[in-house]
C-alpha cells in the first residue's frame, strides 16, 4: 500500500517539518475560505432585500392609486404583506445557504447566481410578412395564353400544341414578373430574386421553362446563362424534358447533367475545345443535380459559369437541405476565379459605384410546394431583395380546436381538388388486407362508372416495407375476382426501370404502384386517381408531397392515410399547418370483405414468408458465388504469381 501514498510534504522541505506550522497554514485557509463564503452568501442576500424592497414599493404605489375606502384597510394589508416578505426573506436565506452548502461541505460558486436567459423572439423579414397571394383556384381560369404573355409566338405555338389554352394563377403571375425583372435588369440594376411557393401539380415547371427560353431566344452566342438544380436524376430529367420541349425550333440550347452514363459523355455535351485550344460552351441552360455539378465544377475542363444570369432551384427546401448542400459555395469558388459575380456571401450596399463597377448576381428562383419560410434557413442564400409569391394562406382546419385556427400557421397548401381522407385500421396485422379491400373496391367502383379501373400509388415507409406490402398485394389479387395489377418502384431501381414501371403504368398495364419515398416528391405522373398512405409519414412536408401526386393540373384525386386509432391525434396536430381546400375525413373500414378474405390472407401471408425466404437465400448464395470467385481469383493470382518468381529464378 505505500506504493500509493503522495508525499506531498517532503521532511525535508523548509518550514513545514513541524506539525504545528502546518496546522497554523491550514487554520489560516479555512479562515479565508469561510470569509468568501460569507461575503458571497451576503451578496445574494442583499440582492434578494433590494428586489423585495423594489417589488414592496411597487406594491405600495399600485394600492395608493385606490379609493381611500380601501385605503382605510390598507395600512394593516400592507404590514402584514411586509412582515410576510420578510418572513420569506428570512427563509429563503435559510434555504440559500443550505443549498449552497453541500452535504459535504463543499460550496458551489455562482449556483444561486443563474438566471433564467430572456427568450429571443425572431422578427420574419419584411418580404416574408407580405407576399404576393397567388389563387389556388384552377377551375376558371381567366388567363388566356394570348392576352396574358408577351411572348415570341414560336413558344406560343408549341403552347397550342402542348394543348396549353390557358395558363394556371402561378403562371399568370410569375412569367410576366421573370420577364420584368429581366427588363429592369438591361437598364442596369440588379434583379431582385424570387421564392414561389405554390402547391403541388400547379405548374410551376412552365413558370420559371417559358420566361427563360423567351429571355434566351435570339442570343448568338452560346454561353451558359441559365443553370437548374434539382435534388434528384428523375427530376432533373423530367425538367430537361420539358425545356427541350419548349426550346423546339429556337436556337436555344439545353444540356442535362445527372450522372446517368459516364461523365465524358456529359462533358461533350456542355464544352467543346477548338483547334487554338480554346473551350466553348455549348448549352445555354444547364439542368444538373447538386451532387453531378460539384464534380462537373471539379473535373471539367472549360466549363463556364462567368455568364450565368439566372439561377433555378426547383424543389428548393429538398436541395438546400440536401448533404450536397455545398453546391453553392463550390459554384461561387468556380465562378469567383473566372469574374466577379456573387452567388454567395454579404450582398454589397447598394451603391451608384456598385451598380456600375459590379456585374449583377445571378438572379435566383426558388421554386417548391413547401418552401422553407425559415429566415435563418433562406439568409444562407443570401437572396437580393427577395419577392415572395405564395399561395399559402390561415389555415382552417375543422378537425383542430377553435382556437388553433385563429393561429396563423399555414406553411404549405394542398390543391383544393384532393379529397382528404383516413381509415382507421385496429390491428397492425391487418393493414395490407384492408389495403387490398380498398383498392380492390375502388377498382369496381372506378370500372362501373367510368369504364376503366383505377389508378393507385401507395406510398410505404421503406424498400424493404414496400417490397412485402408489394407481394402480399399481388398474392392476395391473384385469389381474388378482381385482379389489381401491381408493381413496386424503390430507389434500389435503376433509372431506366424505374421509367418502364412508370410509362406501364401511365399506359395503363398497371393498376397500383408501391412505393418508398423515392417517388413522392416532384414527379408527375398523369392521371393517379388515389394517393394511399400505407404508412403514416413523419413529417406534414412528406404528406403534402406524396399526396400531391394526385389533384394536379386541376384535375381530382384522393389521398387516403390508413391509421391506427392511436396515430390520429397526432396525425390531425401534424396537418394542422397544412391549408387544404377539402376537410379531413373518415372512410369507413371495408370490415365485411377483410372477413370474407381471412383464411386467404393467411394462405398470402405464408406464401409471401417463404417467398422473402427464398430471396435472401438467394441472395446470399449470389453474395457466397461473388466473394468465393474473389477468393479464387486471389489465390490464382497468387500462384501463378509464385509459379513466375521460380520461373525467373530458374
Ligand atoms: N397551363 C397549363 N395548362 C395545362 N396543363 C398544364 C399547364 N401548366 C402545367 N400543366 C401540366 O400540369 C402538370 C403539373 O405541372 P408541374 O409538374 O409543373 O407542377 P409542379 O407545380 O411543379 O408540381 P410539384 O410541386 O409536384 O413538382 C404537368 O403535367 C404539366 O404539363
Amino acid at each position: 500500500m505505500k506504493l500509493f501514498v503522495v508525499e506531498r510534504y517532503g521532511a525535508n522541505d523548509a518550514g513545514i517539518k513541524d506539525d504545528s506550522v502546518q496546522k497554523q497554514r491550514l487554520d489560516s485557509l479555512l479562515k479565508k475560505a469561510q470569509k468568501r463564503k460569507e461575503t458571497a452568501e451576503n451578496a445574494i442576500i442583499s440582492e434578494q432585500q433590494q428586489e423585495q424592497e423594489e417589488s414592496v414599493k411597487k406594491k405600495k404605489k399600485r394600492k395608493s392609486q385606490v379609493s381611500e375606502s380601501v385605503e382605510a384597510e390598507k395600512p394593516t394589508e400592507q404590514e402584514e404583506q411586509q412582515k410576510d416578505d420578510e418572513d420569506g426573506l428570512e427563509q429563503r436565506k435559510k434555504a440559500t445557504a443550505e443549498v449552497s452548502q453541500d452535504p459535504e461541505g463543499f460550496t458551489v460558486i455562482g449556483r444561486d447566481q443563474f438566471k433564467r436567459v430572456k427568450e429571443v423572439k425572431g422578427v420574419a423579414p419584411k418580404w416574408l410578412l407580405h407576399p404576393t397571394v397567388i389563387s389556388v383556384n384552377m377551375k376558371n381560369l381567366d388567363a388566356n395564353v394570348d392576352d396574358v404573355l408577351d411572348l415570341a409566338p414560336v413558344l406560343k405555338q408549341t403552347l397550342k400544341t402542348e394543348n396549353v389554352q390557358k395558363m394556371f394563377p402561378v403562371q399568370r403571375d410569375i412569367i410576366p414578373w421573370i420577364l420584368k425583372e429581366f427588363k429592369f435588369s438591361l437598364t442596369g440594376y440588379w434583379p431582385r430574386d424570387l421564392c414561389v411557393s405554390a402547391p403541388t401539380g400547379s405548374g410551376k415547371t412552365l413558370a420559371f421553362v417559358l420566361p427563360l427560353v423567351q429571355i434566351l431566344l435570339g442570343r448568338p452566342l452560346l454561353e451558359v446563362k441559365a443553370l437548374v438544380v434539382l435534388p434528384v436524376q428523375d427530376l432533373a430529367k423530367q425538367v430537361f424534358s420539358v425545356f427541350q420541349t419548349y426550346s423546339k425550333g429556337t436556337n436555344v440550347k439545353v444540356a442535362l447533367a445527372v450522372g446517368q452514363g459516364q461523365i465524358e459523355n456529359e462533358q461533350r455535351q456542355l464544352v467543346r475545345k477548338d483547334a487554338c485550344g480554346n473551350f466553348h460552351s455549348l448549352a445555354h441552360i444547364v439542368v444538373t443535380t447538386p451532387g453531378r455539378l460539384v464534380h462537373h465544377l471539379r473535373v471539367t475542363e472549360g466549363l463556364d459559369f462567368s455568364k450565368l444570369r439566372f439561377l433555378v432551384v426547383d424543389e428548393a427546401d429538398r436541395v438546400m437541405d440536401s448533404a450536397q448542400s455545398d453546391w453553392l459555395f463550390h459554384l461561387e469558388k468556380h465562378i469567383a476565379k473566372s469574374g466577379s459575380k456573387r452567388v454567395l456571401g454579404q450582398v454589397p450596399p447598394l451603391t451608384i459605384h456598385t451598380l456600375e463597377t459590379q456585374a449583377p448576381p445571378p438572379q435566383k428562383l426558388l421554386f417548391s410546394a413547401t418552401l422553407s419560410q425559415d429566415p435563418e434557413k433562406l439568409a444562407k442564400l443570401a437572396l437580393f431583395q427577395p419577392k415572395l409569391f405564395t399561395s399559402v394562406v390561415k389555415a382552417k382546419n375543422p378537425t383542430v380546436d377553435a382556437e388553433n385556427d385563429e393561429e396563423d400557421v399555414g406553411h404549405f397548401s394542398m390543391p383544393a381538388e384532393i379529397r382528404e381522407r383516413y381509415v382507421l385500421c385496429e390491428e397492425d396485422g391487418a393493414k395490407p388486407l384492408l389495403l387490398h379491400c380498398l383498392l380492390t373496391k375502388r377498382a369496381e367502383k372506378s370500372q362501373q362508372k367510368k369504364g376503366h379501373g383505377c389508378k393507385s400509388l401507395c406510398f410505404a415507409d421503406s424498400r424493404v416495407a414496400a417490397h412485402r406490402l408489394c407481394l402480399l398485394l399481388q398474392k392476395l389479387s391473384e385469389s381474388s375476382e378482381t385482379k389489381l395489377r401491381v408493381a413496386e418502384i424503390t430507389a434500389e431501381l435503376r433509372l431506366m426501370e424505374r421509367n418502364c414501371i412508370l410509362n406501364r403504368f401511365t399506359n395503363g398495364e398497371l393498376d397500383v404502384i408501391v412505393s418508398s419515398d423515392a417517388l413522392a416528391r416532384g414527379i408527375d405522373i398523369p392521371s393517379v386517381d388515389c394517393v394511399v398512405s400505407y404508412d403514416v409519414p413523419q413529417q406534414a412536408k412528406l404528406h403534402v408531397h406524396r399526396v400531391g401526386r394526385t389533384g394536379r393540373a386541376g384535375r381530382k384525386g384522393e389521398a387516403i392515410t390508413v391509421l391506427s386509432p392511436q396515430q390520429l391525434p397526432s396525425f390531425q396536430h401534424m396537418l394542422r399547418g397544412v391549408a387544404k381546400g377539402n376537410e379531413l375525413k373518415e372512410l369507413k373500414s371495408p370490415q365485411d370483405e377483410m372477413e370474407a378474405l381471412e383464411e386467404t390472407y393467411k394462405k398470402a401471408l405464408a406464401e409471401v414468408r417463404k417467398c422473402i425466404k427464398e430471396e435472401a437465400k438467394h441472395k446470399l448464395v449470389v453474395k457466397k458465388k461473388r466473394t468465393g470467385v474473389f477468393k479464387r481469383n486471389k489465390t490464382a493470382r497468387r500462384r501463378s504469381a509464385k509459379k513466375l518468381l521460380k520461373a525467373k529464378r530458374k
